[in-house]
């Protein structure tokens, strides 16, 4: 079999997604999510201009030393762009090889671990009674586990909690758009949040919530602590992570389990995190991780040092990396959470999927490959549109952490 054609398809059901599609002599096509929030068009050249033209007449089935390929003969190696374009070459050849395979990708992976695959979801709410609120609606549609998010008195539209939360970045935004972080307000505030929602909703739900990077190492063992008396599931991003070292400040102080690693774009970035178990959950994601190829080693990697996984999986990755996700999180035995906080209707249109949800569980379903795929002609119904995710400052207008 012979690799003939490779699309790079850029569209914007909604928001702003990459693709990658693989056509072979042998009539079996594969495809790849290659999205970068806010930097799509760095990775969309990366493909077109550098990687696609070396594909043409390769043999697909060689996915490992077409990995090897673009990771070591790229010179200049890791980043996100870099890693996401493999991804979407990586994932668009392990749909090949499974449809060549006749077979689910997750049969391929070693088969299935567990029935069904555990997700999250988001709630979040301009003030409290706004997030109690949501996490009732979130628990009526019968997610087990839910993140939840609320705005800061004092503070404008905090990330995630506004009513633009939904896509997560500003479509209508010619730049980025600007917050205001102030960390004491924040720091007082959270506790708060999580009192009223036990209160309301009891024990029997799993609770996450995502610090987005905002806190040093000692403010984060601070609200760690603080927070342990909602016994949460996790505390996410509760520092910048390029300082791997700093989690064993936080790790000395409290007890509520870390999950870090959607930002992470190799096993580079994570290695003393997991060596240390410095963290319980590895929150890489197969389009930022580099492709299924990679995210499986990773995976392995963390099973040796009990570190569970938990892709990330919001609204700004593709279908098509949720469907390779679940054939991961399925076959996966040091499995933890999948994340999924929905898609806007136009989205599922252009990715029609295999997958499934039900009763706050995911299953990637038992089409050959990993079950997705995109509508070409219905995606060009959606030209790209430049969109940034927002920058933080703080009050006094120092650009920070987010
Ligand atoms: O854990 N999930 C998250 O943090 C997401 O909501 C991210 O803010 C967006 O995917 C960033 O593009
Ligand atoms: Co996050």
């Amino acid at each position: 079999m012979k690799i003939t054609d490779v699309k790079i398809i850029v569209c914007s059901p909604g928001r702003n997604f990459v693709t990658v599609k693989i056509v072979t002599d042998e009539g079996l096509t594969g495809v790849g999510d290659a999205t970068l929030n806010g930097r799509e068009l760095a990775v969309a050249s990366y493909l077109k201009d550098h990687l696609a033209p070396l594909l043409i007449g390769r043999d697909p089935s060689r996915i490992e030393d077409i990995w090897q390929y673009f990771y070591r003969g790229a010179y200049w190696r890791r980043g996100p762009v870099t890693m996401a374009a493999i991804a979407g070459i990586d994932t668009a050849l392990w749909d090949i090889k499974a449809k060549a395979a006749n077979m689910p990708l997750y049969q391929l992976l070693g088969g299935a671990s567990r029935e069904k695959v555990l997700c999250y979801t988001h709630a979040q709410g301009r003030d409290i009674a706004e997030a109690v609120e949501a996490v009732g609606r979130r628990k009526e549609q019968g997610y087990r586990a839910i993140r939840v998010q609320v705005g800061i008195p004092g503070l404008p539209d905090v990330y995630g909690t506004g009513a633009k939360s939904v896509t997560n970045n500003a479509l209508d935004d010619a730049v980025p758009h600007e917050e205001t972080w102030s960390t004491s307000k924040y720091l007082r505030y959270v506790p708060e949040l999580f009192t009223a929602v036990r209160e309301a909703h009891g024990w029997d739900v799993e609770l996450l919530h995502d610090a987005h990077h905002r806190l040093t190492p000692i403010e984060a063992a601070r609200l760690g602590k603080d927070l342990e008396f909602a016994r949460l599931f996790w505390l996410e991003d509760a520092m910048a992570a390029e300082h791997q070292e700093g989690f064993r400040l936080i790790r000395k102080h409290t007890t509520t389990p870390l999950a870090v690693g959607e930002v992470f774009n190799t096993i580079w970035d994570a290695r003393l995190l997991m060596e240390e178990q410095l963290i319980d959950y590895i929150r890489m994601t197969t389009v930022h991780a580099g492709g299924v190829t990679a995210l499986r080693r990773i995976m392995d990697f963390a099973s040796v040092y009990n570190v569970r996984t938990a892709c990330h999986g919001a609204m700004d990755m593709s279908p098509i990396c949720l469907g390779a996700n679940l054939h991961l999180d399925l076959w996966v035995p040091n499995f933890g959470i999948q994340e999924y906080s929905g898609y806007l209707p136009e989205i599922l249109e252009v990715f029609p999927g295999a997958w499934s949800l039900s009763d706050g569980y995911l299953h990637p379903g038992e089409a050959i490959g990993h079950g997705v795929d995109i509508d070409e002609r219905l995606a060009e119904k959606y030209p790209y549109q430049r969109a940034y995710l927002p920058v933080n400052r703080l009050e006094d207008g120092t650009l920070w952490h987010w």
